[in-house]
């Protein structure tokens, strides 16, 4: 025989005692559904189980776990006695079987006797009443522990990758999808009862001072904080940044009202958190949907994250409303969808930090390159030149400076027009850069002017280096459509001694030298 549920008629309240008594004059419902939906109105129901008949291994009374002010049950002991039971808001008893759901133990020897239920709940309720058997119970619990440890390894594994990019990049997008994540699977944890279990005194926090209220708002405020920083919202769409904004901030005060003292008998925090949390879904969408009007980078990526997570906000804004019937879903799915949010965000985030690196790769490049010939500019040239000095002047590594200038270059130019004379400086670094050594820093210092720092090199082999440097120049021909453009190049070398007390001192010698050179005629070297 199937269990059979009975709903009290007529009175709202009885004592229990009356009620297990069996009084004369209360009357009991037809048979209900074992699943059914009771209306809004903050009342206390009482209920009438009739478990059925015993048959051999041990039962239960399981009642799946769903938001509801306080719950009693009166369980049949032997003949005559009875068990009572109380349970708050989300409060499990260690006693009961499973996480998801109540469980209560059903004496065998009691067999036949109902089992009483009183039940206090503020906004609809879904019932789920039925009996199982161990069994069924364990059954139902693995699973369901099953896909919530899954759930949440997920959510630790993408919200520690995260950390490590924030640490590496130090952008607070990254930090706001770790608190995002950590606030929600906290929430998580303790939505399903879980949390409370593991920090007893957590449950006689009551709405609205209720701690996963709490982590739902703060994951909120910074799933949207998250939202701003990937969609680049600030730059991009400034209307959708400030509702943002605004919206996180409203979460923030809702979450301030949770752990505000004296908010707890209070109608209107609870009244603000439902306003606040029905504003969340809607305005998501409306920001991603102009997101993906404007083709911004990543939009399709953030909505498809979002959508199962945000699809199950909204159901829950329903419920809250009384537009929609809860179910368990409304609740157990989003364990599920917040690890999807979770997996796809992150390898998004993961993406996104690649994308940064490149980028913050080729800005290191172009802050420290020559454009035109891609030799170092003389920002970086004079950096590493600080540092050879530093090295000579503290571990006597040695150190020569080649000043290299084109000869008549203006004449290149004037001649053949500015064009010509930018790919001339560019076959001469080409052709100058196949000689040098590997250790060798090549700096365009200005201009036609070059210098090429050489390292733990010796002045002959300097000097033997410059001399093919010359030559090589010399025999260069760039074919324009008026003939070939044969080019020049002279060179100063200075070496870091005793009788040099700077760096700048040891390019000026340099320079002094090149100058000696263009002096004496051009395409040739001279030692400072
Ligand atoms: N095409 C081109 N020309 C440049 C660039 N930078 C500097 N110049 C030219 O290089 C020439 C350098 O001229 P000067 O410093 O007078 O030297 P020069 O004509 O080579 O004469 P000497 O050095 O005395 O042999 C100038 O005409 C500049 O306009 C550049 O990026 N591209």
């Amino acid at each position: 025989a199937t269990p059979q549920l009975h709903m009290l008629l007529g009175s709202d309240d009885i004592p229990a005692e009356l009620a297990l008594a069996g009084a004369p004059g209360l009357r009991w419902s037809e048979p209900l559904p074992n699943q059914m939906m009771f209306p809004a109105g903050g009342r206390v129901r009482w209920l009438r189980l009739d478990p059925g008949p015993q048959a051999g291994s041990q039962r239960w009374v399981t009642l799946a776990r769903l938001p509801m002010r306080s719950i009693d049950v009166w369980l049949p002991q032997g003949a005559t006695g009875w068990h009572h039971h109380h349970d708050g808001f989300f409060q499990p008893n260690p006693d009961h079987r499973a996480l998801h759901a109540f469980a209560w133990p059903l004496d065998p020897a009691a067999d036949g006797r109902p089992v009483y239920l009183r039940i206090e709940h503020g906004g609809r309720l879904f019932l789920d009443v039925d009996v199982s058997s161990t069994e069924g119970v364990m059954a139902m619990e693995s699973k369901f522990v099953a896909v919530l440890a899954t759930c949440l390894t997920v959510l630790a594994v993408m919200l520690l990758a995260n950390l490590m990019f924030w640490l590496n990049l130090r952008d607070r997008m990254y930090l706001l999808y770790v608190g995002a994540m950590a606030a929600l699977s906290s929430w998580l944890v303790f939505a399903t009862g879980l949390g409370y279990l593991w920090v007893s005194g957590l449950a006689d926090w009551r709405w609205p001072g209720s701690p996963s209220g709490l982590l739902l708002a703060l994951g909120n405020a910074a799933l949207l904080g998250f939202m701003h920083g990937f969609l680049g919202l600030a730059t991009g769409d400034r209307l959708a940044a400030r509702t943002i904004r605004v919206l996180a901030t409203a979460l923030l005060v809702v979450a301030l009202c949770f752990v505000l003292p004296g908010s707890g008998g209070a109608r209107w925090p609870g009244l603000l958190a439902s306003w606040t949390f029905s504003l969340v879904p809607p305005l998501m969408l409306w920001v991603l949907v102009r997101q993906l009007q404007r083709r911004a980078p990543g939009t399709w990526l953030f909505a498809l994250a979002w959508l199962p997570y945000g699809t199950l906000s909204a159901i829950r804004t329903a419920v809250t409303w009384g537009w929609v019937d809860p179910s368990p879903w409304t609740l157990f799915g989003a364990a599920p969808a917040i690890a999807f949010q979770s997996l796809v965000l992150g390898l998004a985030a993961v993406q996104r930090a690649l994308e940064l690196r490149q980028e913050r790769d080729l800005a290191l490049r172009l802050a420290s390159h020559d454009p035109l010939t891609a030799t170092l500019n003389r920002r970086e040239g004079e950096a590493r030149l600080a540092h050879m000095w530093q090295a000579w002047h503290q571990r006597h590594v040695p150190l020569s400076v080649l000043f290299v200038d084109m000869d008549r270059f203006k004449q290149v130019n004037d001649r053949h027009g500015h064009e010509i004379g930018d790919r001339c400086l560019r076959v001469v670094t080409e052709a100058v850069r196949e000689l040098l050594p590997p250790r060798a820093v090549f700096v365009r210092w200005g201009g036609d002017e070059f210098i090429v720092l050489l390292p733990g090199i010796r002045v002959d082999e300097a000097l033997r280096l410059a001399n093919d440097i010359v030559s090589a120049v010399d025999v260069i021909r760039v074919s324009t459509e008026d003939g070939h453009v044969a080019l020049g190049a002279s060179v100063g070398i200075a070496q870091a001694g005793e009788a040099v007390d700077s760096a700048a001192s040891l390019v000026r010698r340099a320079d002094q030298a090149l100058y000696r050179a263009k002096h004496e005629g051009g395409a040739r070297v001279a030692l400072a």
